[in-house]
């Protein structure tokens, strides 16, 4: 492992590091000059990336390879952006066409939506990447939203959360869109049956048809549930979940925010895309951010990793990048099926500044734990209140200035801020359409090229099957007959427990 001095010694010997470590992709401006580097350590790190094959695998991913080789998929997600003249081949086949026939029929039907004046609210009923991505862009992009449409998200199998939301629409004036890959999953089937109800109670049978639409690899399931298949948009099993949001999946957010605004995200996508496949790895902004979370976990031993979006429409990209990361790396075996040497993915949260410096930057000065931080901010709001925005930004600054470089005071310990705490600066004009689509990418292809130089499969989520089979055996324990025995004693005793106040609060 090879350390560096602290980020006020670099700085002070090198005039030339913040205008050096900076690399623009797209329309973001990424510094990453407050991040434990030299040019020796970044050489390093791009040996490692290149040793690990990183160009390589990208190269294989972009091709249509079957690299999920647990599930012997493709991993396409880059089709879904790619302009409508690509050529894009998975097992033989260009799926170029088949995703601009999509494309065409979401703005199709978008269209017919906003132009419908009975329909103010959209209902999208997902879960996992079939609710985090729409959700998390549907917040961000309001500022580009229809003025009459108002999306709504139900994902918890809780009934709070359907609840909550029915009691806000009505029935003639709602649109569900029922999200699901497999179509198999248990909280969308029984959030989007108890739905179902709600407007066939209102309104009969027949309503169905105008009030449900699916987003589906699985047609059959589809048809099954009761949704006409003519009523669904497709997508394919090399759209990986939590990769899906620039697939059908993103409906209710083409229908919030127009074709058009779906088309800039889609190129917004594709620009970070063409610049992660063919900038050199100096200046390639995914491996530079990727092998600089590589260091931080391989060689400085951190555990976690902070993403701070100056932008309260950014709300919920923490959450989106959870998933994305923590279900991607979050993994203990090779693509050999042996056990990691080291550490995986890091542990993914944040929230919006300025909230977080009321909250919880108290740790990341003065903890003793080391929290790499990123850092997102704007050079034009969303909203009118230019004095807002100034007071946020320069508390932005502060903030990575302070983390970086502290102020000593040895007389009063607790007023002594030790700095050398590393962050990225990922700066853009404005959160657009397009800007969303170059953030999202520039982190799933860091997510990328982490997973390579671990060398995992950041494609599959096994670790997510034995929690969904056990929850399966347990439903019918909690109302048949005889009481269960055969878990452990706790969770026997915790669901003997369940069962005795279910029969009494009714
Ligand atoms: O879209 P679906 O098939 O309903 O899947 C929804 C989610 O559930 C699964 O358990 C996976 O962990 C996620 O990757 C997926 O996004």
């Amino acid at each position: 492992m090879i350390g560096t001095p602290p980020l006020s010694d670099l700085f002070a010997d090198d005039p030339g590091r913040a205008e050096r470590y900076v690399v623009e992709a797209g329309d973001l401006r990424i510094d990453y000059s407050k991040q434990p580097l030299n040019d020796d350590v970044l050489a390093d790190l791009l040996e490692r990336a290149r040793d690990a094959g990183v160009e390589s695998r990208r190269d294989a991913m972009f091709a249509g390879e079957h690299i999920n080789v647990t599930e012997d998929r493709a991993v396409l997600h880059t089709a879904l952006r790619a302009p409508r003249d690509a050529v894009v081949e998975a097992d033989g086949e260009n799926v170029v066409p088949d995703v601009h026939e999509v494309l065409d029929a979401m703005s199709a039907f978008a269209d017919r939506v906003r132009a419908d004046d009975r329909i103010t609210d959209v209902v999208n009923i997902g879960i996992g990447g079939s609710d985090l991505g729409p959700a998390m862009a549907a917040q961000a992009l309001e500022a580009f939203g229809h003025p009459r449409i108002t999306c709504h998200f139900v994902s918890n199998v809780d009934g709070a959360d359907i609840h909550r939301t029915l009691q806000r629409v009505e029935p003639a004036s709602t649109l569900f869109i029922v999200a699901s890959k497999t179509f198999g999953t248990i909280e969308t089937l029984t959030n989007a049956r108890t739905a179902r109800s709600w407007l066939v109670e209102a309104l009969g049978d027949d309503a169905v048809a105008d009030h449900f639409v699916a987003v589906s690899t699985n047609a059959e399931r589809v048809a099954e549930f009761g949704i006409d298949t003519a009523n669904m948009f497709g997508f394919w099993d090399w759209v990986g979940g939590r990769y899906s949001v620039d697939s059908a999946i993103g409906l209710s957010l083409m229908i919030l925010i127009g074709p058009d605004g779906f088309r800039a995200f889609l190129d917004g996508f594709h620009t970070i895309d063409e610049h992660f496949r063919t900038a050199p790895l100096e200046q390639n902004a995914p491996v530079l951010l990727g092998m600089i979370g590589i260091h931080h976990s391989d060689d400085l031993g951190r555990d976690t990793k902070a993403v701070l979006p100056y932008a309260q429409e950014l709300a919920r990209f923490p959450a989106y990048l959870q998933q994305l990361d923590m279900e991607s790396n979050g993994k203990q075996v090779t693509l050999d099926g042996d056990l990691v040497a080291g550490d995986t993915g890091p542990i993914v949260w944040g929230e919006p500044g300025t909230n977080g410096q009321h909250a919880f930057y108290q740790l990341l000065h003065q903890g003793t734990r080391i929290v790499p931080v990123d850092f997102i901010g704007f050079a034009t709001p969303n909203h009118p209140y230019r004095n807002h925005h100034d007071l946020l930004m320069s508390n932005l600054f502060a903030q990575a200035e302070a983390l970086a470089f502290g102020r000593r005071n040895p007389d009063e310990p607790h007023r002594n801020f030790p700095g050398d705490r590393p962050s990225t600066l990922i700066l853009a004009d404005r959160l657009t359409p397009s800007v969303l689509g170059q953030l999202i990418a520039l982190y799933e292809h860091i997510v990328f090229v982490q997973g390579t130089v671990w060398g995992i499969n950041s494609f599959d989520q096994w670790g997510v099957e034995l929690g969904k089979e056990l929850a399966n055996r347990i439903t019918p324990e909690l109302t048949g007959d005889p009481d269960p025995t055969q878990h452990d004693t706790s969770t026997n005793n915790a669901i003997a427990w369940y069962r005795a106040r279910r029969s009494t609060s009714g």
